[in-house]
């Protein structure tokens, strides 16, 4: 099968160069949002930086897409959540970049202590004025960072070496895990306070928007410096440039605006103010390393795989990825059985998590979602997958309970997941023996041990003599296979339940003939 990708943002060539060995790669950038509408349903994936808008109605026609790449940390520019709702997968690259936005923010902080762009102007305009241009040492001042993850934490680092003192806020962040970096975390009140000069390095969202604003800055030490190397919007762009010009703020550093280009930003004609066009991850280096992350994601998850840095789907830590497999492996085999021999709308589903697995605990929401694929997947036509599992349960009024319990029925590890409907409810239980062996333990109250692979004949008979060989007649007549059977009964003479594997597709005429044999109460035929 050939794959079609369109990079619609420059990617270094080394990103390019892994894309075109297994796939079409198509390099369109400045595109509008019409002209991407017109071509995006031709591509299988779309690769952009922050230059382009995935908005909600290209997601809409985007007919075939599987994936989202993000050459980058900042997932603003894509609405994440029209591609769950379809099921689109959208990773990102967040740590290629980290050390080029770091090195970008020290470069700003030292370009405003040191008024340098101005003072470069200046001497090639012919200039020699030294007075003009008196600077201020970081040595001893206060570096407040505003969001204490991969940047923040890798300015903070810097910071210390030129012996600032670093104080942070995140709301994320124990003061314990800023002790382990030698930063005093504390409330974004009391680092305003204190700061002399300020770091913003946090996502954009409603809680950080316009965080740095008028009432903010008032509450700031006089002649305070402030740097956004994160996102446009953290700081209301008016009142920086209002307290920049009344002298309470004595210098900014901006890498990035509320609009970009930011044609009207009030900041661009102050003097105490530094401007790049949004370069913080312009670097040789991050850019090869971005470009190489998001395109191996992109071929895994064209091959039907997953990728590393999901954005809008459970992320499994990699070293418990093999470990987590065969779980979510049998999850979604069982969902699949139990799907197919229920009958009814699904109400509800309720995994439950038994013995070891408990220990997993964090990490169970993926195979949670991987049970409901498997339930959903037989009868959807739409594509469920890992991202919009919940999303098209939530959407079809099924609610999905995940649960834990220590009674594991003297199994190491149990996975149970009952499916209500309306008609009734069913529940199946599985293990994981050693490492990869996945078995269906039980169906309802009766016990077994089923490969959970292929074609399956599930079917409740009463158990007495004369029943079994008849139904297994019914097959063979028709020339098909049996590979294997396991029956299952609670006690001698009353209802049982067999699992024929069978090697092809049983037609429905053949279950009705099956149906049909006399001891039979009920039989299934199910694809796993
Ligand atoms: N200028 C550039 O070219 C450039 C390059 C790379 C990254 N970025 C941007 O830098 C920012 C930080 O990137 P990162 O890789 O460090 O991300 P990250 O996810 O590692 O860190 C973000 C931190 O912000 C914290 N946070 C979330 N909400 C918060 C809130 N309300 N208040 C305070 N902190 C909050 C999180 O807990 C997290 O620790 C992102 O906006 C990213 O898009 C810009
Ligand atoms: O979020 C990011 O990774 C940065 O803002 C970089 O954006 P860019 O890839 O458009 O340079």
């Amino acid at each position: 099968m050939s794959y079609n990708v369109l990079v619609s943002d420059p990617l270094a060539e080394e990103g390019i160069e892994i894309l075109k060995n297994f796939c079409n790669v198509d390099e369109k950038t400045g595109l509008s949002e019409d002209e991407l509408i017109s071509i995006i349903g031709n591509y299988d994936a779309l690769i952009v930086r922050s230059g382009t808008e995935v908005t909600a109605r290209v997601i809409e026609a985007a007919a075939k897409m599987k994936y989202i790449g993000r050459a980058g940390a900042g997932v603003d520019n894509i609405d994440t959540d029209a591609a769950t709702r379809k099921g689109i997968i959208v990773a990102n690259a967040p740590e290629g970049n980290t050390l080029a936005a770091t090195e970008h923010t020290m470069a700003m902080m030292l370009s405003l202590a040191r008024r340098i762009p101005s003072a470069n102007a200046s001497l090639k305009k012919g200039e020699w004025k030294r007075s003009k241009f008196m600077g201020v040492e970081m040595n001893e001042k206060t570096l407040g960072v505003v969001g204490f993850g991969r940047i923040g934490r890798e300015v903070a680092q810097r910071a210390q070496s030129f012996n600032m003192r670093v104080v942070a806020y995140d709301p994320f962040i124990t003061p314990e895990r800023g002790a382990q970096f030698g930063v005093e975390m504390m409330s974004v009140e009391d680092l305003f306070k204190v700061a002399d000069v300020i770091t913003v390095h946090t996502p954009l969202i409603k809680e950080t928007k316009h965080l740095v604003n008028a009432a903010s800055i008032a509450t700031m030490k006089d002649g305070v410096r402030i740097i956004n190397c994160a996102r446009g919007g953290i700081i209301d762009e008016k009142a920086l440039a209002d307290a920049v010009l009344s002298g309470k703020v004595a210098g900014a550093a901006l890498d990035v605006f509320e609009e970009e280009p930011p044609t009207e930003s009030p900041l661009l004609g102050l003097d105490n103010v530094v401007v790049t066009p949004h370069l913080g991850a312009s670097t040789v280096e991050a850019q090869k390393n971005v470009a190489i992350s998001i395109a191996h994601q992109c071929i895994d998850v064209l091959k039907g795989g997953a990728a590393k840095y999901v954005v809008n789907a459970p992320m499994i830590p990699t070293e418990l990825q093999e470990t987590i497999e065969p779980y979510a492996r049998l999850a979604e085999k069982m969902g699949r059985l139990v799907s197919q021999i229920v009958s009814g709308a699904i109400t509800k589903v309720e995994v439950t998590y038994a013995g070891d697995l408990i220990e997993m605990r964090q990490n169970l929401k993926f195979v949670t979602r991987m049970a409901i694929k498997g339930i959903l997947d037989p009868v959807l036509q739409r594509p469920v997958n890992i991202v919009n599992a919940e999303f098209v349960a939530r959407e079809r009024g099924i609610a999905v309970a995940e649960t834990m319990t220590e009674e594991s029925h003297g199994f190491k590890n149990l996975i149970s997941i009952t499916v209500r409907t309306k008609d009734g409810e069913e529940t199946i239980s599985g293990s994981v023996f050693g490492k990869k062996r996945v078995r269906i333990v039980e169906i309802g109250s009766f016990t077994m041990d089923l490969v959970p692979e292929g074609s399956v004949v599930i079917s409740r008979h009463i158990d007495r003599p004369g029943v079994i060989g008849p139904a297994a007649t019914v097959l063979g007549k028709q020339s098909i296979n049996i590979a294997g059977m396991q029956v299952g009964r609670v006690s001698a003479g009353e209802e049982a339940l067999m699992v024929l594997n069978v090697d092809s597709v049983v037609p429905e005429n053949v279950m009705d003939e099956l149906r049909a044999v006399p001891g039979i109460i009920s039989a299934t035929f199910a694809t796993l």
